[in-house]
């Protein structure tokens, strides 16, 4: 066999990842690979091979890391293709650590996009050696020498030395395979040192277990060893070893240093295969572990419930499956006078939630409502006493707040300079600072910002892309916490709060954010039989008000003499008509005013529609 897997002379072996903007064309880029190495034919080639999940193949994005042996040239590469959107970063930090060396893939239309620059500070931090290539040089809109131009000018390197390619045709992909032979640095590792291996992904799959992908460092991983994993010395036996290849391929030999592969325990939860730890051998031990990475803390949280409360327990089993596979997922039971039982959920980002949730109703078949998003909010008392608010309806109320703190981010916008001032004028209304502005070519600057991260979750990137005609692009990372002037304002419905409509909002928006809330919720409740009042308050403090008048429905009105079947049937659709609807004190809200007034749309995306 050509390709036998396992244990293969370090020094032909390259580990390398594709890092890129969101769009720049990484995965078209890794079929490719795939076809020209011969790893997959041209008859099972599809588009974004990689990409397994459904949800990613719609959509176009690649969401999980993917790890791949390629064989060329005599030679061993592993490459790991990474996901481009800001919420999914930790994935590209986890699979830098198991390379020598990254390709930065711009697409040659576009040139540098504000995740080319995160992921390349990325790549630095991890002395990989970084092979820059301009993408999609096909297209009739590309400018590749401009665009070199600027490449070269951010890493410091010659024009000349950027490479050229199209995923899509396979041009200049050969040469960029070379390429890699030449200068991405063999791994080192001491082959007669106790094994250690870092775990850069686990993954659940539903006949297997959970499978773990490693790059082996130190020594050897072989089948049927025991292994410990390192920072919670539990052991388990490893009942299979391999590559992907690209699909699963047992290396008999297992896997020595410098090789990326993956392997299968038995265990049930990715929990138990923590991304990061080190994988050593339990007979003989290494002492130190690897440098693993941060463990990602969600950053933005919300509820969700069943719209139908019945399929809470189906909710829950489907939240524990995705967990398996989704260790960044944290959730937990919480109730609401409103939505009644559900899970107050904690992601990565928005895009995070948006995927989740779509995977929720998907795959799981279920109704969900989501309350609006929220961050995180450190709360300290008059006593010293700190609270950490994850769900608005937690903030304290009354006069004994001393401060509270909310998370803040470095962003960084990159855009054409004409738009210098839209985007300016965007980030000073959501309460930025601005940190700095540089030119990367005559034509384009990159602006930094410190901005709350509340600030970004709504609806700032649609704003951003409107106000710059899609041109501007953004990343941001967690920068701390700062103090703000923050209130809870409460939504009332005849003076019961709506725990469900309660937002943590800057002391400036509080007004607006009350007035929007009561006037939307006057549009889609229905009148009922006697008088609603709306209301929007800060504590006791009332800031808007709306009504709602009464009305009488009768049903019966239209049923003249005693066709009482007929009677019975009206009141059996009422009867329908009024599982749908949810009792917040005396009033009936229908489940449809709950969903419309917690979308997260913004008034400007609705007039677009
Ligand atoms: N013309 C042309 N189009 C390309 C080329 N490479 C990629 N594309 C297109 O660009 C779009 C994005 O490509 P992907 O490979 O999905 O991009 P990606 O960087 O993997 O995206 P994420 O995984 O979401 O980060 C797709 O519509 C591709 O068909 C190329 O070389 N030429």
């Amino acid at each position: 066999m050509r390709n036998q897997p396992g244990q293969t002379d370090p020094a032909l072996i390259r580990n390398f990842c594709i890092i890129a903007h969101i769009d720049h064309g990484k995965s078209t880029l890794a079929d490719r690979m795939l076809q020209i190495t011969g790893v997959v034919d041209d008859r099972s080639m599809r588009a974004q091979y990689l990409d397994r999940m459904d949800i990613e193949r719609e959509r176009g994005i690649t969401i999980k890391s993917q790890a791949v042996r390629l064989p060329w040239n005599g030679h061993v590469l592993n490459m790991i293709d990474t996901p481009g959107h800001v919420d999914f970063t930790y994935e590209v930090s986890r699979s830098l650590q198991a390379c020598e060396g990254a390709i930065l893939l711009v697409d040659a239309a576009q040139g540098i996009e504000a995740q080319t620059l995160a992921n390349l500070y990325l790549a630095m931090h991890n002395d990989l050696h970084i092979i820059p290539v301009l993408n999609k040089i096909d297209l009739p809109a590309a400018q590749p020498e401009k665009f070199a131009e600027e490449l070269a000018g951010l890493i410091g390197c010659d024009p000349s030395d950027v490479l050229r390619v199209s995923g899509k045709t396979g041009v200049g992909v050969k040469e960029l395979l070379d390429h890699v032979v030449e200068t991405v640095p063999a791994p080192v590792g001491d082959a007669d040192a106790a094994a250690r291996a870092l775990i850069f992904d686990s993954v659940y799959d539903t006949y297997r277990g959970v499978v773990t992908y490693v790059r082996v460092v130190d020594g050897h991983l072989g089948k049927r060893e025991r292994i410990t994993m390192m920072s919670t010395q539990a052991t388990h036996e490893t009942l299979e070893i391999g590559v992907i290849s690209p699909e699963p391929k047992v290396a008999e030999k297992g896997l020595g240093v410098g090789e990326v592969g993956y392997l299968i325990t038995g265990v049930k939860d990715v929990r138990q295969s923590r991304v990061g730890d080190t994988v050593t051998s339990a007979a003989r031990g290494a002492t130190e572990m690897l440098a693993g990475y941060d463990h990602p803390r969600p950053m933005v949280f919300s509820g969700l419930y069943p719209i139908d409360g019945d399929e809470y327990p189906e909710l829950r089993e489907a939240l524990d499956k995705l967990q398996l596979n989704d260790a960044s997922l944290v959730y937990e039971p919480e109730t609401s006078a409103a939505l009644g039982f559900g899970f107050r959920v904690g992601f990565l980002g928005l895009l995070h939630m948006e995927i989740i949730r779509e995977r929720l109703e998907r795959e799981f078949g279920l109704s969900l409502i989501s309350t609006a998003p929220n961050v995180v909010y450190r709360v300290v008392m008059e006593d010293g006493k700190e609270l950490t608010v994850t769900n608005p309806s937690e903030f304290p109320t009354g006069g004994k707040i001393a401060q509270v703190f909310e998370p803040v981010t470095k962003s960084t916008i990159l855009a054409p300079a004409e738009f210098i001032g839209a985007i300016m004028e965007i980030c000073q209304g959501r309460r930025g600072q601005l940190q700095g502005m540089d030119y990367l070519s005559e034509d384009r600057v990159e602006i930094r910002y410190t901005l709350p991260l509340g600030e970004i979750i709504f609806d700032f990137f649609d704003q951003l892309k409107s106000r710059t005609r899609g041109y501007a692009s953004l990343d941001y990372e967690p920068a701390g916490e700062q103090e703000a002037d923050l209130v809870k304002v409460d939504i009332l419905l005849q003076g019961e709060p709506v725990d469900a409509f309660s937002a943590i909002v800057h002391k400036d928006k509080a007004y607006g954010y009350g007035v929007d809330m009561a006037k939307k919720l006057r549009e889609l409740i229905p009148r009922q039989q006697f008088e609603v009042p709306i209301q929007a308050a800060i504590g006791a403090r009332v800031i808007a008000r709306e009504n709602i008048r009464a009305i009488r429905k009768d049903v019966l009105a239209k049923c003249y003499g005693g066709d009482i079947s007929r009677k019975r049937k009206l009141l059996e659709k009422q009867k329908e008509g009024k599982k749908r609807m949810k009792m917040v004190g005396r009033v009936e809200v229908p489940q449809e005013a709950f969903v419309a007034a917690l979308s997260t749309e913004s008034s400007t995306d609705k007039a677009k529609k």
